[in-house]
């Protein structure tokens, strides 16, 4: 459950998020909204990567503010950019690090690693150099170093934009298999469908809130 207390958010001189207040039980949450509307400075507060300049945010109770390492354990975070995340040289050593960190015993973080690859087109990619793979093949890198810790909650940012159709697809087969909590920011409006509440920012307030058709017919008329 992810909660909003009145969350106010200053970046520099700007008011990015201004007095939100949201209550989110679902577990297919989407969130749009034009370019510079608030969308990832939103999805950075539910990990506790940004923290609220006023109000509170709290995600199955613990406030981001306070218990920010509990929270990260718990919310696993896909950047739209893979070099954001990426620390290791090589595919295994990366997507192994949460395990580790987790203290996960050694041939179960092999076995679970090489299961996760698999399930992400990479399979037998442990050895390989992460700075030799393609864009595409480093967001699907980063996206089976967050899965394989089986997070609560998946955050997911603008993870399509490197990807052609095939990996499009297991992003969507990924969260679709989930039975956690997913929040997915994205201009591809066609993968929200399903999705049970979809957000639409609009200069760092809410301009819809509802299923996707809704929220995504307001997001028209507003560009319109
Ligand atoms: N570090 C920062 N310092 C000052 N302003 C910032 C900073 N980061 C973001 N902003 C501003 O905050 C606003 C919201 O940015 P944010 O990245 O949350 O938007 P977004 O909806 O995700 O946009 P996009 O669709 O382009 O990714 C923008 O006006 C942006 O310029």
């Amino acid at each position: 459950m992810i909660e909003l207390e009145t969350v106010s958010l200053r970046r520099g001189e700007a008011l990015v998020l201004d007095r939100l207040d949201l209550t989110l039980p679902e577990r297919r949450i989407g969130v749009i909204g034009a370019n510079g509307s608030g969308k990832s400075s939103f999805a950075r507060l539910l990990n506790g990567l940004l923290v609220p300049t006023e109000g509170r945010v709290r995600i199955a109770g613990l406030d981001t503010a306070v218990e920010g390492k509990a929270v990260r354990r718990r919310v696993g975070f896909v950047f739209q950019n893979p070099d954001n995340q990426i620390v290791y040289p090589t595919v295994g050593e990366d997507v192994a690090f949460g395990l580790k960190a987790r203290n996960v015993a050694k041939g179960e973080i092999a076995a679970r690693v090489s299961a996760t690859l698999a399930r992400h087109g990479l399979a037998g990619f442990e050895d390989r150099l992460v700075h030799e793979l393609s864009g595409g093949e480093r967001q699907m890198v980063a996206l089976a170093g967050v899965l394989v810790s089986e997070p609560d909650l998946l955050v997911l940012d603008e993870p399509t934009t490197l990807l052609d159709l095939r990996n499009t697809r297991r992003i969507i087969e990924a969260v679709e298999a989930s039975e956690r909590t997913v929040v997915l920011v994205t201009h591809d409006l066609d993968l929200l469908a399903g999705f049970e509440r979809v957000l639409c920012f609009e200069g760092g307030r809410l301009a819809a809130d509802g299923p996707p058709a809704e929220t995504i017919a307001r997001y028209r008329a507003l560009a319109a």
